[in-house]
């Protein structure tokens, strides 16, 4: 019983959409092995206990793309389920004017205007985000 409700509990996930004055989003491209393997994303991950979100954020921003979120905000806390996992994303904007990212898992990576997303192969629940930013 336990172990059922733990299986249907949603992953707590950090993602950060960084942009430029360009009005540009940086993705990354979602490694081989990984769900949703090929994917670009927003950068991320999940929050490990007993870490804040804000702590996570800024953890996994570093970790993979060598930034310190300035100021990051709440955009939109939403759950979406895959075939096999659930998902909360906790989505937090960061604006700022020439932020210098790098690689450092040396995942693809691409800055790609904010109303062009939806031409990118982006994870389901990211359509939400989408078409927050262009709003
Ligand atoms: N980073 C990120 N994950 C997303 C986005 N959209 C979306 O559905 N996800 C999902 C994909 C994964 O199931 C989950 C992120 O988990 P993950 O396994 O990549 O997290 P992690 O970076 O801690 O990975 P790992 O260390 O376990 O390999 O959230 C997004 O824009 N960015």
């Amino acid at each position: 019983m336990s172990r059922q409700i733990e299986l249907n509990q949603p992953q707590q996930i950090v993602v950060l959409v960084l942009e430029n004055s360009q009005g540009d989003i940086l993705l990354t491209q979602r490694q081989a092995g990984k769900h949703l393997e090929g994917y670009w994303e927003f950068p991320g991950g999940k929050v490990e206990a007993p870490e804040s979100l804000l702590e996570a954020l800024e953890r996994e921003s570093l970790e993979e793309i060598n930034y310190q979120p300035i100021n990051p905000t709440l955009l939109i806390k939403l759950t979406h389920s895959y075939p096999n996992k659930t998902v909360q994303l906790h989505v937090y904007h960061c604006l700022a004017h020439n932020p210098q990212v790098h690689a450092n898992e040396k995942q693809a990576m691409i800055w790609h205007h904010k109303s062009k997303l939806s031409s990118v192969k982006l994870p389901a629940a990211n359509l939400k985000i989408i078409n927050l930013l262009n709003k």
